[in-house]
């Protein structure tokens, strides 16, 4: 069974000559147990996207199913204590303490797992009785975590987790985040960092201007953008001539061969060199990266018109 069902929606904000789309087409599903990253621009549609999974809107145009079949919107109450979220700003009462506040939030839930777990499990253990107005600000984003994952969920929001903490906080989070999946949790995830994507997801999309830009495993997006070959060599080294379907630029005594055909390339320039006793100094051989892949679809302007009808 698909536990997020996307399909072709679309969310339109305003009316009339003021009517902007915000998400326009996006279709994507994720499989019981997987982790969904959710990438894009700013102002993408990334939030946009998730609010219609969290049934706080209706899409214009399209489909969103969770669990099956159950509609984000009319189905609230069968959905609610069964996911989880957690937004990008959460409010919390300043003066309670880290425990209290999730207390009083387990008290809310269905089956919720005891305090001092859900503490423990977002690394708070330590902060119980802090007052919630002393805690820093990644502190905060682990408590906006504890309360998301109390009620055990079987699929869990995470609008940007680790916003605004520390290299060593992120890390702990993101081994928190697999601990959730490995219990079973499907898991979506919206984020600018680029390095969290690729650690954490199973798949994959990047958004740009509302459009579903590429979707995937990191291997199928960068897949579609070109690698490069390089290597150092002296003037002397016929460049014109070498053996390979790349386009060979050469800057500063370094040769770089951008090309499609990473493998069949460094085949045939490696044997080349080999014939031609040819030194490649430093060569190396890269598959696109996940942040070029990003760099070209963020850089893309084309700006589509408002659909009227
Ligand atoms: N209530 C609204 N009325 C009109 N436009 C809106 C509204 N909310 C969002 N938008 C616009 O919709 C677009 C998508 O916004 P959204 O917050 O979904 O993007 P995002 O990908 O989450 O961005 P970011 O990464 O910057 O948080 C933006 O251009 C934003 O200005």
């Amino acid at each position: 069974m698909t536990q997020i069902l996307v399909e072709d929606v679309w969310r339109r904000y305003g009316s009339g000559k003021r009517a902007f789309s915000a998400v326009r087409g996006v279709s994507f599903t994720v499989q019981p147990g997987q982790l969904f990253a959710l990438l894009g621009t700013n102002g993408a549609g990334k939030t946009s996207t998730v609010e219609m999974l969290e049934g706080l809107a209706a899409p214009y145009r399209g489909k969103v199913r969770l669990f099956g079949d159950l509609d984000p919107v009319a189905d609230r109450a069968k959905i609610r204590p069964r996911t989880g979220a957690m937004l990008q700003e959460g409010g919390f009462i300043a003066h309670l303490t880290t425990a209290e506040t999730l207390r009083m939030w387990a008290e809310l839930t269905t089956g919720a797992r005891p305090v001092d777990e859900g503490l423990e499990l977002a690394g708070l253990g330590h902060r119980a009785d802090v007052a919630v107005q002393n805690l820093s600000g990644g502190e905060k984003r682990r408590l906006d975590l504890a309360m998301a994952t109390i009620g055990r969920p079987e699929i869990l929001f995470l609008d940007e987790p680790t916003t605004g903490m520390d290299a060593e906080g992120r890390h702990a989070t993101w081994k928190l985040i697999r601990g959730l999946q490995e219990q079973g949790s499907t898991i979506l995830l919206t984020t600018h960092n680029l390095e969290e994507a690729e650690s954490l997801a199973d798949r994959l999309a990047i958004m740009h201007r509302g459009r579903m830009a590429a979707c995937g495993t990191v291997t199928e997006i960068v897949a579609d953008h070109l690698s490069t070959l390089s290597f150092g060599a002296d003037p002397s080294v016929p460049i014109g001539d070498l053996p390979v379907a790349g386009t060979v630029e050469q800057q500063a005594g370094r040769v770089t061969i951008t090309t499609g055909e990473l493998q069949s390339d460094a085949t045939r320039l490696l044997t080349w060199a080999a014939g031609k006793d040819v030194v490649l100094d430093r060569f190396t051989a890269r598959p696109a990266s996940l942040e070029e892949a990003f760099i070209r679809i963020a850089n893309t302007t084309d700006v589509e018109p408002e659909e009227t009808k």
